[in-house]
């Protein structure tokens, strides 16, 4: 076997073919695929072997004899490191066409049927791709004796701080450096991992895109008086802070940024944010996507897509706080919004309301359950837009009961995507796919695909 010819450390040089789902560059070594990150088609490279398997190797950037044309400097190597700016080696308009050969590629892997390639169009993206993320979730951790908020090596367990990504809101990097200062002057213990000792574990800020109001949650390992302090602070100089939490926990392994024991240090329960002339009322657990501008172009296209009429009984499924059934309703009979977490429930509810919608119906439902207690409904079209597992075989099996006219299929993960569309394909016409690119400068790669049901 070719691999056992290879050892640990050996440099082999091969030319990079094309990029894989999480960004990286991939090449082949007498047939073996070689996965090497922050790499570009076309590139030559010089590749140091850091893990060898039976069907793949992984090496790391020994030198870079041919460039590609596309290749930025990379400014922030410890962000790219994390993930949180993960794509800053390829120029964006670069990155639109890798991120839609991602999803050829994964068609190519698992869709047996030969699909027209043309159906699959350019990626969407952003004029201006930088500082849209509207929330970020980071631990913060004690480094050199300082309070640090940032990200976990990816794959890896070394903290990097992270507080000045280009894509984060601006304002979201001033706030954070602030409270690094505040947690400093108050002296705050972060927790310390190897140490399990410390009281304050991570930070949640999202920021409302078209208010500015800011929420804050903090997940603490023990009440302390303290927090509210540093929270004054922190409002005094940035009054859109409206809405701040503690959450409580005793579990010092989990990374986890909510559980189920809070309670409001300050202002309301919910900060606003506006998309489609309608307001969302946002609870800190509530799902809301990262980048509401692109957001905004995800929804439309949905609906752009599904060309639905007056007569329409339709199902958001994965509904989150149901953005897809507030684009919809106003061109449809009903729709029914199905969404298993409770907070992201509430955060619907509200929100219809708020927007005066009756033909709404809330189903606080696993999907899957929810679609045994529709029963025999007629079910005209299906908005699907699952967690990266995507649907599964057993999903679609209980979704083509209901043989919807019209699927459409917004997805956050390629792979998952395309072998759902494996199985939806055997009683569906694929139409279109467009690419949406949620997440300018990282590997991350969404799309909204329609479906139709085949004529015989
Ligand atoms: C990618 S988010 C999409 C939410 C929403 N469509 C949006 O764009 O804001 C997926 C949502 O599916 C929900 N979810 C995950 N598993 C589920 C299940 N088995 N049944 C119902 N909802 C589920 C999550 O809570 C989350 O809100």
């Amino acid at each position: 076997m070719i691999n056992e010819k290879l050892k640990l450390n050996d440099v082999i040089t091969i030319e990079i073919k094309k990029t894989g789902i999480n960004g990286e560059g991939i090449g082949y070594y007498e047939k073996l695929a070689v996965f090497v990150d922050d790499t570009l088609p076309g590139e030559i490279v010089d590749v140091k072997i850091t893990e060898i398997y039976d069907t793949r190797i992984v090496g790391q950037i020994e030198d870079i004899k041919v460039k590609s044309p596309d290749r930025l400097e990379v400014l922030y190597p410890d962000y790219a490191l994390c993930g949180a700016y993960g794509m800053q080696h390829v120029t964006y308009k670069k990155a639109l066409e890798l991120k839609r050969d991602v999803i050829v590629n994964a068609l190519n892997r698992y869709v047996k049927q030969k699909i027209k390639y043309s159906l699959i169009k350019p990626t969407v993206g952003m004029e201006e791709p930088f500082g849209y993320r509207n929330k970020v979730s980071l631990p913060i951790r004690k480094i050199g004796g300082l309070n640090k908020v940032g990200l976990y090596k990816t794959g890896g367990t070394e903290f990097i701080p992270v507080n000045d990504t280009p894509v984060q809101h601006p304002k979201i990097n001033e706030m954070l450096q602030y409270l690094e200062t505040l947690l400093d002057e108050y002296k705050f213990d972060a927790y310390i991992q190897k140490e399990k000792s410390g009281y304050i574990k991570s930070i949640v800020m999202r920021r409302s895109y078209s208010t500015g109001e800011t929420q804050l949650s903090f997940l603490l390992m023990k009440k302390y008086d303290k927090i509210s302090e540093v929270v004054s602070k922190l409002v005094e100089k940035y009054p859109e802070i409206v809405s701040v939490f503690a959450y409580y926990t005793d579990n010092y392994k989990e990374q986890i940024f909510f559980t189920t024991q809070y309670e409001k240090i300050f202002g309301k329960d919910t900060i606003n944010e506006k998309m489609n002339n309608q307001t969302f009322s946002l609870y800190p657990e509530a799902f809301w996507q990262l980048n509401t501008q692109m957001a905004d172009k995800f929804y439309s296209k949905m609906v752009e897509l599904a060309k639905p009429t007056k007569e329409d009984i339709v199902i958001d499924a994965y509904a989150g706080i149901a953005p897809v059934s507030h684009y919809f309703y106003k061109e449809v009979e009903k729709v029914y919004a199905i969404e298993v977490d409770q907070r992201s429930i509430q955060s619907a509810k509200l929100s219809l309301k708020r927007n005066n919608i009756k033909n709404v119906d809330i189903m606080q439902s696993d999907f899957f359950k929810a679609l045994k207690q529709l029963g025999d409904k007629k079910i005209d079209i299906i908005v699907f837009d699952p967690p990266r597992t995507g649907l599964g075989y057993q999903t679609i099996k209980e979704v083509l009961k209901f043989m919807p006219r019209k699927i459409v299929y917004g997805s956050c993960n390629p792979s998952t995507l395309a072998k759902d569309l494996e199985e939806l394909l055997k009683y569906y016409d694929l139409k279109e796919i467009v690419p949406m690119d949620m997440f300018p400068y990282t590997p991350l790669v969404e799309s909204v695909t329609l479906l139709e049901l085949k004529k015989a």
